[in-house]
């Protein structure tokens, strides 16, 4: 199976993994190699907070589900009010139910005098909407809250940079069986999804830090793309 449907701008092929394969490469960075759940998403939100912020934004929304992806837009939110960024974080549930890595996160944003608060909300008026409800880990359609915070993407004058896939793209197929976030950016993790494939817009590699050895042991093809850079932006090979 011809796998890459990416580039680099230099012309190195990237090849796009469905949402079980890059469960697999967490797991086995996690547990084989020994790469921490949170050093991972450091360099998620702190690689989104630099695209964010060369958009020109002074002022940014985060919005966050309990997964992964949550916990990435709220170390992301850390990063953009480090630099003065005026940001607000809007979650999916009320912040004492967060769980695991994004309680974490949250903990830390709540302490910098962040404002955080529970959905729905209207549409964000800001400079940059960072879209960090659900990434890799969707099951079915988009319900509850999550629905309200993905459905206010679509009615906001805001910049919005999707955070691994827009909220409520199934990540392998690309489908959706409810509403989906329509970015003016998508900054992918690691490797692209294959459901980023009829996404249209511009789609940003970040690097998080896997090493090769992780693909290796899994036979996914891969030549660091990153040389000097953290984010890499992505040109489709049209197969
Ligand atoms: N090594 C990596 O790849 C890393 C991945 N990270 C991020 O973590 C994500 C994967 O994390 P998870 O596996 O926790 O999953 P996600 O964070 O993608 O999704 C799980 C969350 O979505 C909610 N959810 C799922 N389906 C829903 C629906 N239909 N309606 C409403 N809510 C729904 C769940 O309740 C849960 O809160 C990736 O997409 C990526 O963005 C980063 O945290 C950094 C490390
Ligand atoms: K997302």
């Amino acid at each position: 199976m011809e796998r890459a449907v990416y580039r680099t701008a230099g012309g190195m092929p990237v090849t796009a993994v469905t949402a079980d394969e890059m469960r697999e490469v967490d797991r086995v960075a996690t547990e084989e190699v020994g790469l921490g759940l949170l050093q991972m998403m450091e360099n998620a939100g702190r690689n989104l907070a630099s695209a964010v912020r060369a958009t020109g934004a002074d002022g940014a929304v985060v919005l966050a589900g309990d997964g992964g992806n949550g916990g990435g837009g709220l170390a992301c939110a850390r990063h953009l009010a480090n630099r003065d960024v005026a940001v607000e974080v809007v979650l999916d549930r009320p912040p004492a139910a967060l769980d695991g890595a994004a309680a974490r996160q949250h903990r830390v944003v709540d302490a910098m005098g962040v404002p955080v608060r529970e959905g729905p909300a209207g549409p964000p008026e800001t400079d940059a909407v960072v879209d960090a409800v659900i990434g890799y880990g969707l099951s079915g359609a988009v319900r509850g809250i999550a629905r309200d915070l993905v459905e206010a993407c679509g009615g906001t004058d805001a910049r919005v940079v999707s955070l691994d896939v827009p909220s409520g793209l199934d990540a392998t197929t690309g489908e959706s069986t409810g509403p989906v976030v329509d970015p003016a950016e998508v900054i992918t993790l690691a490797l692209p999804k294959t459901g980023l494939r009829g996404v249209d817009c511009p789609v940003t590699l970040a690097d998080i830090g896997i090493p090769r050895t992780v693909y290796r042991r899994l036979d996914v093809p891969y030549d660091p793309p990153f040389d000097d850079a953290y984010l890499v932006p992505l040109e489709r090979t049209g197969e």
